[in-house]
């Protein structure tokens, strides 16, 4: 494809002999653990032939950043000090970014034990319900207008900056909103890994980009109806868990007509999540380092690595 001239391309196969595995240490029972406890579904072949080599792949990346920080340091004249390196991750909803950054969170510690690796997700830095209703804009959640952008870029600058506490604030997809008052914490971290959907989105009202504080980027990719299929089944996970809990916004769906219920995804689907997907997160595919592209089941089938 054209728009992807500046990538080399691999299969699994050849992605995977980049990184021998005996030069890797063995995941231990207590990773794997750790891993099937937020996600049982996750492909460990996936993860020995594809995440495995990226984690090292990454390491070497970080070496090297931190040796060019030391040395811009230097000839500054200025004191060295740790500058967090952040890896950005992108794609549609339900693509599954969240599960790659907490299967990454969990590899990164396994395998760089001395330095500490925090994620979060740009959720939290969506306009309150409220204020989306205040601004029109209930329907276009996910939209890069959706989101409070200044905020968002003034908290990686704080991090960035190395300042002791910096607080972001949480979504609940349980809730289908920001919770007042409740934030992750993040301290000082060597790595930060931060997925959502616009962190690779130029926004409209800003000058500084997510992607200006990002040191590697990610971008998941899959074919439309496959998504949508992940969507949809999540959306069913999600009405499982609400049961037996009325403040759970998905308790109306769970106790109510079961096809309706998914029919009202589907439609959810179909008129925002699709297409903000092609209008606004699509076209960042390219600004990537490294496009990861799934298939059935989630598995990866192929990798794109930025030449240049
Ligand atoms: N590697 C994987 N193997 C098996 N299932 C997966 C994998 N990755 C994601 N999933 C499943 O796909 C669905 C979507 O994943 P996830 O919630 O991580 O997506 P997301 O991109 O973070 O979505 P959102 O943008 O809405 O937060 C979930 O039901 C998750 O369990
Ligand atoms: C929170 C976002 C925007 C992104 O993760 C998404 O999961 C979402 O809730 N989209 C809004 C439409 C929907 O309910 O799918």
């Amino acid at each position: 494809m054209a728009d992807l001239i500046n990538y080399y391309s691999f299969t699994k196969d050849e992605w995977r002999n980049f990184y021998q595995k005996h030069q890797s240490v063995p995941l231990t029972q207590a990773s794997l653990k750790q891993i099937k406890a937020f996600n049982d579904e996750i492909s460990l072949q996936d993860v020995r032939d594809i995440y495995i080599p990226l984690v090292h792949l990454l390491k070497l990346r970080l070496k090297n950043f931190n040796h060019w920080q030391d040395t811009k340091a230097k000839f500054l004249h200025k004191p060295s000090r740790r500058i967090p390196f952040i890896i950005g991750i992108s794609g549609s909803v339900a693509v599954g970014k969240s599960t790659t950054a907490r299967l990454l969170k969990v590899l990164l510690s396994h395998f760089i034990k001395d330095k500490k690796t925090q994620l979060i997700t740009t959720d939290g830095f969506l306009y309150p319900n409220a204020e989306l209703h205040r601004r029109g804009i209930e329907q276009l959640k996910g939209f890069p207008e959706s989101y409070d952008m200044k905020s968002l870029i003034n908290f990686l600058n704080a991090v960035k900056n190395g300042e002791q506490e910096v607080k972001a604030p949480v979504y609940s997809h349980q809730v289908y909103d920001v919770i007042p008052n409740r934030y992750d914490i993040v301290k000082q971290p060597d790595i930060l890994i931060i997925e959502g959907i616009n962190t690779l989105q130029l926004p409209s009202n800003q000058r500084i980009y997510i992607s200006d504080f990002t040191d590697f980027s990610i971008y998941i990719d899959a074919k439309a109806p496959l998504i949508e299929n992940w969507y949809l089944d999540r959306f069913k996970k999600l009405m499982q868990t609400a049961f037996q809990d009325p403040s759970n916004f998905y308790y109306k769906y769970a106790i109510g007509n079961q096809e309706k219920a998914i029919q009202m995804a589907k439609d959810v689907w179909q008129d925002n999540d699709l297409p903000n997907l092609y209008r606004n997160i699509l076209p960042t595919k390219t600004r990537a380092d490294m496009i990861i592209h799934k298939t059935n089941g989630h598995r990866i089938n192929q990798i794109l690595l930025r030449k240049y």
